[in-house]
């Protein structure tokens, strides 16, 4: 069965607010996992809604594993998204790929280090999605590492051969795997910033070079996030859109009633 598409932009670093669009509302909401990481800006791109969220705050207050992914999503999922496109700054990890380049990963590679929650199932209700194709989209790995600090060359290295990662950052874990959790359909949009510290002849990694990159490239970002709003279709009968459907194992008499209020949003349809 097909769904009307609601599309949500996930804003990294260097991209706190979407120049140029008609803002229509700002939403501040509280979920049953905190508060998100700031208020979401409700914006009209041509015919489009879309309901944008800057994942370490403005101003960029947040680490990495200090983003409030739950809570992000579960808002998100509140104001109907069902389609989310999240944009990240990269290291790139293979020569081919340039400074400035955007790249669309389709797999995930998890070298976080199991501190983030990353699930919304939990306390009394157990849940298992499919997660075999981590994002809706084509073309290679990201590997999420925990940080904040950057990796040593022989991490570096190690991602490259072993991994054979295309790109490394910090947060699309566990943004992911709550988006394939709330039923979201989820594509991620890598900027290449940095040869990460592996290239011998390029500049290791700085945060000012990372912020550079982004700054040259935010017209371009703008115009993608703009087409996608433009082309994404009205309607979709995605899989990612029913990923929970045969989640939940947990017998529904023995589900504790705080269990399904807390997961009233996301999993009501398969409680009641
Ligand atoms: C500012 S460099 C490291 C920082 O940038 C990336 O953030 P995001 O994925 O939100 O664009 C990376 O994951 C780190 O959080
Ligand atoms: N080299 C790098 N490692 C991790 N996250 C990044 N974000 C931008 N560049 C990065």
């Amino acid at each position: 069965m097909s769904q009307s598409v609601v599309l949500g932009v996930i804003g990294g670093s260097g991209l706190y607010h979407i120049e140029g669009v008609e803002t229509v509302a700002e939403h501040r909401l509280d979920t049953p996992f905190g508060a998100p990481s700031d208020a979401i800006v409700e914006a009209r791109i041509g015919d489009r809604t879309v309901h944008f969220l800057p994942r370490h705050g403005r101003g960029h207050r947040l680490l990495p594993a200090e983003v409030p992914a739950r809570a992000n999503i579960h808002a998100l999922k509140q104001l109907g998204v069902n389609h989310v496109l999240a944009i990240s700054a990269c290291g790139i990890m293979q020569e081919a790929i340039r400074p400035g380049d955007m790249i669309v990963p389709d797999q995930i590679f998890d070298r976080t280090r199991g501190q983030r929650p990353s699930t919304f199932f939990g306390d009394g209700i157990a849940g298992h999605v499919i997660r075999r194709v981590p994002t809706s989209t084509r073309g290679g790995t990201y590997l999420c590492m925990e940080g904040p600090a950057f990796s040593t060359r022989a991490e570096s290295h190690f991602y490259r051969n072993a991994v054979d990662a295309a790109v490394i950052g910090m947060t699309a874990l566990p943004e992911a795997k709550l988006a394939r959790e709330a039923e979201m359909c989820y594509a991620l949009l890598a900027t290449g910033t940095d040869y990460d510290c592996w290239h011998e002849e390029e500049e290791d990694v700085t945060v000012d070079q990372v912020l550079a990159v982004l700054q040259a490239n935010s017209a371009l970002a703008k115009q993608i996030v703009s087409e996608v709003a433009t082309r994404l279709s009205a309607e979709s009968a995605c899989p990612c859109l029913r990923a929970a459907e045969r989640a939940i194992i947990t017998d529904p008499a023995v589900i504790p009633p705080e269990a399904k209020e807390r997961l009233r949003v996301l999993y009501g349809k398969y409680l009641d």
